[in-house]
């Protein structure tokens, strides 16, 4: 059956950044498709095509009459599935790529990650020219990387891509920073405070990422100073980890953790457990609560500037930190301390 062209293909576009993405452009009056392995919310101003991203066949059918790509599907990066990171991030773009071009489609927007520059060290301002990362914190950041390399590469006088990095991003509907943070004090694992507190990090609003990415779309085109470039998106308002993270967990109804304990004890723990979890692994399925990926980025320095968002597409944040955190707040009644996440 023939499917109404659309401006956007968002995919992806059942997660937590697609989902908002579409609401957002659907409000500026746009006509969004969707294309996602899974279907999670209904409305009928979107064309959902449910597909798989790594298969020719499923994409084909989604990737025609559209302008402009969003690519957003990923693995949660909480996951710990190297091979399935590979197979979606990095095979799945190349395959979206090959039939970007296939379809005639113009303009791919990824969204990539302001990790893939982050090697568990600190990094205070950190701006889109700093290298790579040697050794990604990750199989997560390193398949992030690999796939903002090539749609990067990809950009051309007739096909033009751009990439969008966020970092810790949070809001109504976030499946897994305030969801991990709230289990963990619900549990009981929630009273320590990793390294002194004052490490500095970007969290960013959701409604702040969506306006970075809409704006990316809108100023991709021939000639445009956008081609071929990554973009740091964040709240521009760096604030300690732990003071963010505390804010969410009292928000949520559970005790502020107290105690604070030495970073590198904690790093060097979190290496151990991770370990003895791949060498138990062909026996049983043992998933440390704190991995090194957390640790770390729990315990260092790690934000970054969006001058040049600000400077090529007239990017600011829409919603700042402390109504964002509201926001996110009032909008997770339910696993409130005592809520029916309780049950
Ligand atoms: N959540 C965060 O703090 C950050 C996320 N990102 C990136 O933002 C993007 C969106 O992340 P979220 O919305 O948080 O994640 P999410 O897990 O809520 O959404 C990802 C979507 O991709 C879909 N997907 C996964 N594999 C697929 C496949 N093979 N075919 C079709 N669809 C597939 C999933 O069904 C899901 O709906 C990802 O690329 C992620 O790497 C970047 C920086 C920070
Ligand atoms: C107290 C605990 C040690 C941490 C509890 C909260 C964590 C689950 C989040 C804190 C920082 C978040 C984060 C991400 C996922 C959830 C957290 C680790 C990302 C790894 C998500 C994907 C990305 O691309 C990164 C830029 C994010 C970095 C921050």
């Amino acid at each position: 059956m023939a499917i109404m062209d659309a401006d956007y293909l968002v995919i992806g576009g059942c997660g937590f950044l697609g989902q908002h993405l579409c609401e957002r452009l659907l409000e500026r009056g746009y006509s969004v498709r969707v294309f996602d392995i899974r279907k999670t919310f209904e409305n009928e101003k979107i064309t959902f095509i449910i597909g798989d991203l790594c298969k020719k066949e499923d994409l084909m059918a989604a990737i025609q009459g559209v302008s402009c790509v969003f690519h957003c599907a990923s693995p949660s990066p909480l996951s710990n599935n190297r091979e399935l990171f590979h197979k979606v991030n990095v095979e799945g773009t190349k395959l979206l790529i090959q039939l970007c071009k296939w379809a005639g489609v113009q303009r791919l927007v990824l969204t990539s990650s302001a990790s893939v520059v982050y090697e568990g060290k600190d990094i205070k301002g950190g701006h889109e020219d700093l290298p790579y990362a040697a050794q990604p914190i990750d199989a997560y950041t390193e398949t992030k990387i690999m796939q903002e390399q090539i749609v990067l590469a990809a950009n051309t006088k007739d096909f033009y891509t751009c990439a969008v990095r966020p970092h810790g991003i949070f809001g109504p509907r976030d499946p897994h920073l305030l969801p991990t943070a709230v289990d963990l004090a619900r549990r009981g694992k929630f009273k320590f405070i990793i390294g002194d507190g004052k490490n500095l990090v970007d969290f960013t609003y959701i409604d702040n990422v969506v306006h970075g990415h809409i704006l990316a779309s809108e100023n991709l085109g021939g000639g445009s100073v956008v081609c071929g470039k990554a973009y740091n998106i964040t709240n521009d308002e760096p604030i300690y980890f732990w003071t963010f993270m505390t804010q969410i967990v009292t928000g949520m109804g559970y005790d502020a953790p107290k105690y604070h304990l030495p970073y590198l004890l904690v790093y060097f723990i979190a290496v151990f457990l991770m370990l003895i979890s791949r060498l138990l692994s062909p026996f049983c399925h043992f998933i440390p609560s704190f991995t090194p990926m957390k640790v770390a980025l729990a315990g260092t320095h790690h934000f970054y500037l969006c001058d040049r968002a600000k400077k090529d597409m007239k990017y600011k944040p829409l919603v700042s930190l402390d109504d964002g955190i509201r926001k996110t707040i009032e909008s997770f009644e339910r696993l409130k301390n005592g809520g029916e996440g309780d049950s």
